[in-house]
């Protein structure tokens, strides 16, 4: 049997007399929980009662209501826990188990039960795997990393994989690897590979005919291989297949699986006769995590590509590419102690010195790297530390980042957990998952790839989008066939591509770390890369400087056209603070115009992929009035025009942008060109993180949406330029993180705090009608937003055609109106208000208003659907993170309020100012006035809407 539990106190190790002589023993005090994955479900959100929902690409999409940042990763609350035990590990698991602390989780498989003193105790044996916080799931490649050094693995994770030729050369290899093993041609393969990695190799300054010929001397041990493999007739192999343990908690992508085994590729030369031990760890994770699967594996094979291009007559030793070794219990309990360790550092935030492994610092090629690390950073290192540490301010700065980032990454990894602890409802209801999908068909694609489709059978919101990655399975993401698949079209039909053929029938969302590895690479870059000016500026220790220029850019609006200077004229930086319709893109698109004309390069950057469209839109609008944008390929030809490209994929841009977007494939001198001549370059803060836009270098940088990003956020724009502006609003939405930490101050709202200087307030607005605009500009804005016309001022909905508001009952006319409704006690819902605004509607469009000009806001997602429900398809309804950066003309909030409130609804007062400047001509609150009479700002807005 397996046992699993919360460590309850100190670990005792003792050393005891046995027939075969002294040996230690860890006695582990625990709280059992149960084992049965379904009753150990986690529960509480399972009610979809959450409100956040990012708009952002990927896996951004966070819930902030997740369980707390702190304790043991295994969200078990200790109330499931019930017994106090033992558990005795015997041998080796000592080292696993002398790395608990209380609070953490474990797993035992395979225990003894024993008696003892009127108590049931657990004891390991020889079957036994000891493993220390199961539900952090550690990837195979960090196992790997770990075992070359765990200083490595550390650096690794600070600074990311630079783009090098190596890296591609080996991703390029894999590729074709995976076309082979699915029956693609091989040159074909090579010359459709080489092209769809063009942009990076016209950065690396490589020929496609020389990676190609690289590429296939690699390729002739794969196929020798495969020639080989297919002499017998059981033979069957699959490629690369995303692998999930949650007993061992590892995760990876095996190469391939051949006769059940791990089959790895390495694109390096070997010529002993055994594989290299790391890369045996590797083979022995995929073993690992093929026995989770039911399969037994005792053999597994390394393939050195490199050795097939040796010359024979000047190398000695084995060249034989394929080597096979078998697969003891021995090793496979060696990696899962590894594991262990990363785990147990990870939960616990320690930083490895390199003391932990034997690896010998001066055959490491990263010594010198390692050695300027430790010494800036001022840690303890085995490889020892050069140069002087970074000043106090600096180091505190990057601990208390570091630890924050490292929380965030805890809480992706309670989602990975909860692939299997939620059961398909559960996940269905969380917005999770698409469940019970019919499998329609599926039909091989020309690269070897698949499309895969089914049908939706019930309806249901998800965080699921066009263009993500999702876990795509016959039934179960871990424990039935799953592969990662990219959502190609989602409406009643469900469309993929993925790599193997999986009679799809549910998707899940992936949690990926990839937000957060970005994070962390943001902040190393700013602080041991950064330029020091910079960094003495936002330490506080320099003022932040402008050289303002005399110019007038913006005829009609005063604050628009200082903050466009101040944005020209910044040495270091400067801020926008831009409220509801002030004009932020207008300003924005005018300030990079300016820019521009001065000669600068410019990186124009945003949160989301909608606010770089927008901006991009707005400013080719511009450049186009005043003659010096034209179509994008005549732009390339001619000097004389602004050459601007979006950097993104093809789901994320907007279709109108698609003829701007810089392809990746195709031939790298031309994609180097045309990246390196774009005087213009567009990309979320996410893009700007990647290895392409990671080399190149900007005059200024401009981000949108900054208020909604985190300080490492803002970096992975920021850092690219010599100067940069920061455009948002610290009012409206703040930064997307799981946990609550340091993350969640914006560096916008920090600046505009430190510095009120360098900022500008867009004062004048151009959307609301006044009697909306009051609320918000008294409660958020000391008063000081305005109308920016008098036509803006007195709008209402009689302007709009066919409307008129005498057709609505009289408590209706007013732009801004409160309807009472007595709240139905559930927390989540209220099904009364959903029924009054559907009724509330129908009276505006008896009046002429059209349902595509209608919004309803609420704070809930399952409130979202109670109303969805019951209102035409043309109204848009959604929660408020949704709504930010968009208008309608007349707006409805639920605010699903009842009984004594606990605390704002809308989780932040912030969220309710975006709902409430939402509207132009008319808004509409619907909610229990008891409930929110209790709660000063709610009671401040229902005055003000009852006037
Ligand atoms: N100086 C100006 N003169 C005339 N019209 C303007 C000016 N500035 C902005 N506008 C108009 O006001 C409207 C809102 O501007 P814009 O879309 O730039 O606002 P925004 O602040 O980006 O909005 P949001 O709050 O949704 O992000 C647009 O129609 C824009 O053309």
């Amino acid at each position: 049997m397996d046992v699993r539990g919360i460590v309850a106190d100190e670990v005792t190790v003792r050393t005891v007399s046995t027939s075969y002589g002294e040996t230690d023993l860890a006695e582990v005090p625990v709280r059992l929980v149960a084992t049965d994955d379904a009753a150990a479900g986690t529960g509480p959100l399972a009610d979809g009662g959450t409100e956040s929902d990012a708009s952002a690409p990927g896996d951004r999409g966070a819930d902030t209501r997740a369980a707390g940042a702190d304790g043991p990763i295994g969200d078990e609350p200790l109330e499931d826990a019930h017994e106090l035990t033992t558990i005795t590990c015997w041998n080796k698991w000592v080292e696993s188990a002398e790395l608990l602390e209380p609070g953490m989780e474990l797993l035992v498989t395979n225990v003894e039960e024993d008696e003892y003193q009127g108590e049931t105790q657990y004891t390991t044996t020889g079957d036994s795997y000891v493993v220390v916080e199961p539900s952090f799931l550690v990837n195979v490649t960090a196992i790997r990393n770990w075992v070359e050094c765990p200083r490595l693995y550390y650096l690794n994770k600070l600074s990311g994989v630079p783009l090098n030729y190596p890296v591609v050369k080996g991703t390029i290899v894999h590729e074709v690897f995976g076309d082979l093993l699915r029956g693609r041609d091989l040159e074909e393969s090579i010359d459709a590979r080489v092209e769809e990695r063009g942009l990076q190799l016209g950065l690396l300054g490589e020929t496609p005919e020389a990676v190609a010929e690289d590429v296939r001397e690699n390729a002739a041990a794969i196929e020798g291989w495969l020639e080989q493999g297919r002499l017998t007739e059981d033979d069957s192999w699959r490629s690369e297949q995303l692998l999930i343990s949650e007993t061992f908690g590892i995760r990876g992508r095996a190469d391939a699986i051949r006769r059940g085994a791990p089959v790895e590729l390495k694109t390096g030369k070997n010529l002993r006769k055994e594989p290299r031990f790391k890369d045996k760890v590797q083979a022995a994770c995929y073993a690992l995590l093929l026995e989770e699967h039911g399969d037994e594996v005792d053999t597994g094979t390394l393939l050195y590509t490199k050795n097939s291009a040796l010359d024979r007559n000047e190398e000695t030793g084995d060249l034989t590419p394929a080597k096979d070794f078998s697969m003891g219990a021995g090793l496979l309990k060696f990696v899962v102690r590894l594991r262990n360790e990363i785990a147990a550092m990870e939960v616990k935030g320690d930083v490895p010195t390199g003391y932990e492994g034997d690896a010998k610092c001066e055959y490491c090629f990263e010594q010198d790297t390692c050695m300027v690390v430790s010494g800036r950073l001022d840690q303890e290192s085995k490889a020892g530390q050069i140069g002087q540490a970074l000043p106090d301010e600096e180091l505190e700065y990057f601990d208390r980042l570091y630890r924050a980032i490292e929380e965030e990454r805890r809480e992706v990894h309670r989602e990975y957990a909860k692939l299997w602890q939620q059961d398909a409802q559960e996940r269905a209801d969380d917005d999770r998952a698409l469940i019970d999908l019919e499998f329609v068909e599926k039909r091989p694609l020309e690269e070897g790839r698949w499309e895969l489709r089914a049908k939706r059978t019930a309806g249901g919101a998800s965080k699921l989008r066009e263009g993500d990655l999702v876990l795509a399975s016959d039934g179960h993401p871990v424990r039935g066939n799953a592969e990662l698949a990219m959502i190609e079209r989602l409406d009643d039909e469900v469309v993929l591509t993925a790599d193997e053929p999986v009679e799809v029938c549910r998707l899940d969302v992936y949690p990926s770390e990839l937000t957060t590895d970005r994070l962390l690479v943001a902040m190393h870059d700013f602080l041991l890369k950064g330029d020091g000016r910079r960094k003495d500026v936002l330490f506080g220790r320099e003022e932040p400087s402008f050289s303002l220029p005399e110019e007038t850019f913006i005829g009609n609006n005063a604050a628009q056209n200082e903050a466009v200077r101040k944005a020209v004229g910044a040495d270091d930086f400067a801020l926008i603070h831009g409220p509801p319709g002030t004009g932020k893109t207008y300003t924005i698109a005018r300030a990079i115009r300016a820019m521009v004309e001065r000669g600068d390069r410019v990186l124009l950057s945003a949160f989301t992929n909608r606010a770089v469209d927008n901006a991009l839109e707005a400013l080719l609008e511009q450049l186009e009035e005043h003659g010096e944008g034209v179509a994008p390929e005549a732009q390339r030809e001619d000097g004389e025009t602004v050459e601007v490209v979006r950097v993104g994929s093809e789901s994320g841009v907007r279709e109108d942008m698609l003829p701007y977007r810089l392809e990746r494939a195709g031939d790298p001198e031309d994609r180097l060109a045309e990246l390196e001549n774009a005087q213009v370059v567009a990309a979320t803060t996410a893009t700007c993180g990647s290895r392409e836009l990671k080399e190149q270098y900007f005059d200024v940088a401009l981000v949108d949406e900054a208020a909604q990003l985190t300080e490492p956020g803002t970096f992975a724009a920021a850092t690219l330029a010599d100067r940069f502006v920061l455009v948002g609003d610290h009012e409206q939405l703040p930064p997307v993180v799981r946990a609550e930490n340091d993350l969640t101050e914006s560096l916008f709202e920090r600046l505009v705090e430190t510095h009120p200087d360098a900022g500008v307030m867009l004062d004048r607005q151009y959307r609301m009608n006044q009697r909306i605009q009051y609320f918000a500009s008294q409660e958020f804005y000391d008063g000081k937003l305005r109308p920016a016309e008098p036509e803006v001022a007195a709008r209402t909905l009689d302007d709009l055609v066919g409307v008129s508001r005498d057709a609505l009952p009289p408590t209706l006319r007013d732009p801004v109106t409160f309807v009472d409704v007595e709240g139905d006690g559930s927390r989540y819902t209220d099904a009364a208000e959903a029924e009054r605004i559907a009724e509330l509607l129908e009276t505006y469009a008896d009046a002429g208003l059209r349902y595509e000009q209608m919004g309803v806001i609420a704070p809930f997602r399952a409130q979202v659907s109670t109303i969805a429900s019951r209102v035409p398809d043309a109204v848009a309804v959604d929660t408020v993170d949704r709504f930010q950066g968009s208008s309608q003309e007349l707006i409805v909030v639920s605010f699903t309020a009842t009984g004594s409130l606990e605390g704002p609804i809308f989780e932040d007062y912030r969220r309710i100012n975006v709902a409430l400047t939402r509207p132009k001509r008319a808004l509409v609150l619907v909610g229990d006035s008891r409930a929110l009479e209790s709660d000063p700002v709610y009671a401040r807005m229902l005055e003000w809407a009852d006037r």
